[in-house]
């Protein structure tokens, strides 16, 4: 006998799962139990000493400990029909120099109800710590993180992997991409998986201040700065953002004048409120975006340069949706779920045709605009799915169908009107031929082919 199935080892095992409810069988090469815990006995109500010495089939309903000792593959969390019910097991193999000498089986939950309290406990704490994360979030000003961004192209994949690296540390990040590819979300998710998410993400969007109030609105301002001023001054986004990161927005629309006074604030670390005497010490993380070549704004004379390098430390692209045509379905699925919550509606799925138009579709507006094209049409749909009735005309008009799809449409085109034709005709095919301007033998071709 191996070393592992002996005396000594049965008491060692003895001695570790003994004195517990929890079940435990050994099993050798062949699928013969050499040790079954008090545990599992009590379990299948039998007398444990008559079942070492058994092939496990004949003592345990349903085993595969056999067939894990001849395939050698674990068998994690696995459903096994037992006594009127289900139980979740894990079956190990048991390997002794380099051999395959038995396997370790373990019962996790020994019938339907007990993973059921288990299942529901779980999901009862996941729902509170998700209460618990979106309400902090929503205090912090960052409410998406990475598995938020949803997504399963390569591509997009080593942006997630690129954040996850440079989220942590200070150096300022500056995001690429056209409007719509989720440029928020990962600014979100910088502030959360750095070392600043316990402090406050501020947003600014430079494309919404209007020039003028620029200023006041970054740096902040001391009552009595400027007629109109806020009874007891107001703070500015800088200070907002102190021990967290500011969020510029559309930074390739901040006027020149900010610029310089951002530029000092980043090298400095000091602010200055409009109207203030003194400055104020800010720590804070920047993280950019922009939909424009900023490269061409600095020719331009428009963004200034070293503003552009102080920004510009880590510079990440995302691809819009055209070049990641292998999350279409997945995000338009996404979408569907968020929108029949949203709108209380119950619409099950999405047609393949319309699958088919939405991926060759160009997408100028990436995500947000699939998510828009998604929420009208989960509107505008009576029935179970979207159908290509529900997707805007200017989609399906100016979407690059497939090939198959294009050769089928000519094809319906074509038999529906020879069958008009001969309609008109009363099936004079020599007279719907000439009307047609096609050859007799064609006609023949093809009213033989679509069963004319
Ligand atoms: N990968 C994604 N998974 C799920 N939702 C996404 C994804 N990308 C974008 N979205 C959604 O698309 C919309 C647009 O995203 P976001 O505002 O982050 O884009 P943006 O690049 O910042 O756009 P803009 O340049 O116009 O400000 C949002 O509603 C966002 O939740």
């Amino acid at each position: 006998m191996l070393p592992v199935f002996d005396e000594q080892n049965n008491n060692v095992f003895e001695t570790l799962f003994g004195n517990t409810d929890h079940c435990f069988v050994i099993v050798d090469e062949k699928g013969v139990i050499t040790y079954l815990n008090q545990g599992y006995a009590g379990f299948l109500d039998i007398d444990r000493k008559l079942a070492v010495g058994r092939h496990v089939t004949e003592i345990i309903e349903n085993s595969r400990m056999h067939i894990v000792v001849e395939t050698g593959q674990e068998e994690v969390a696995d459903l096994q029909y037992i006594r009127g019910d289900y139980m979740i097991a894990n079956r190990i193999p048991l390997w002794a120099d380099g051999r395959l000498v038995g396997a370790l089986g373990m019962v996790l939950f020994r019938d339907t109800d007990e993973w059921k309290i288990m299942n529901s406990n779980v999901k009862e704490l996941l729902l509170e710590l998700e209460s618990y994360r979106r309400k902090f979030n929503q205090k912090t000003g960052a409410v998406y993180s990475l598995h938020d961004i949803i997504s399963h192209s390569p591509k997009m994949m080593d942006v997630k992997e690129t954040v996850k690296k440079t989220a942590t540390g200070d150096v300022s990040v500056l995001l690429r991409g056209e409007s719509g590819t989720g440029k928020e979300l990962f600014a979100h998710s910088l502030h959360n998986l750095s070392e600043r998410s316990m402090n406050t993400f501020v947003k600014v969007n430079c494309a919404a201040i209007p020039e003028q109030l620029f200023e006041a609105e970054l740096f902040g301002y001391v009552e009595g700065a400027f007629t109109g001023a806020k009874k007891g001054g107001k703070e500015g986004k800088f200070q907002l953002a102190d021990g967290g990161t500011l969020f510029l927005d559309e930074i390739g629309d901040m006027p020149l004048h900010a610029q310089v006074k951002i530029l000092r604030a980043l090298q400095e670390g000091e602010v200055e409120a409009l109207g203030a005497e003194s400055t104020q010490t800010v720590n804070v993380r920047v993280v950019a975006a922009t939909n424009q070549p900023l490269e061409e704004l600095i020719k331009e004379q428009k963004f200034r340069e070293d503003l552009y390098y102080r920004i510009n430390v880590i510079s990440i692209d995302i691809p819009p949706l055209r070049e990641r045509p292998e999350d279409i379905r997945l995000l338009a699925r996404y979408m569907l779920t968020k929108a029949d919550k949203n709108t209380g509606k119950r619409i099950h799925g999405i047609s393949e045709a319309v699958f088919e138009v939405l991926e060759g579709y160009m997408w100028p507006g990436n995500i947000r605009e699939l998510e828009n094209t998604i929420e009208s049409a989960v509107q505008l749909t009576e029935g179970e799915n979207i159908e290509i009735r529900n997707i805007p005309s200017h989609i399906r008009s100016s979407s690059l169908v497939k090939q198959e799809d294009l050769k089928g449409i000519l094809e319906r085109v074509e038999k529906e009107t020879i069958e008009q034709t001969l309609g008109r005709t009363e099936g004079d095919k020599v007279e719907a031929a000439r009307r047609l301007g096609i050859g007799k033998t064609s006609l023949y071709e093809k009213a033989k082919k679509y069963g004319i």
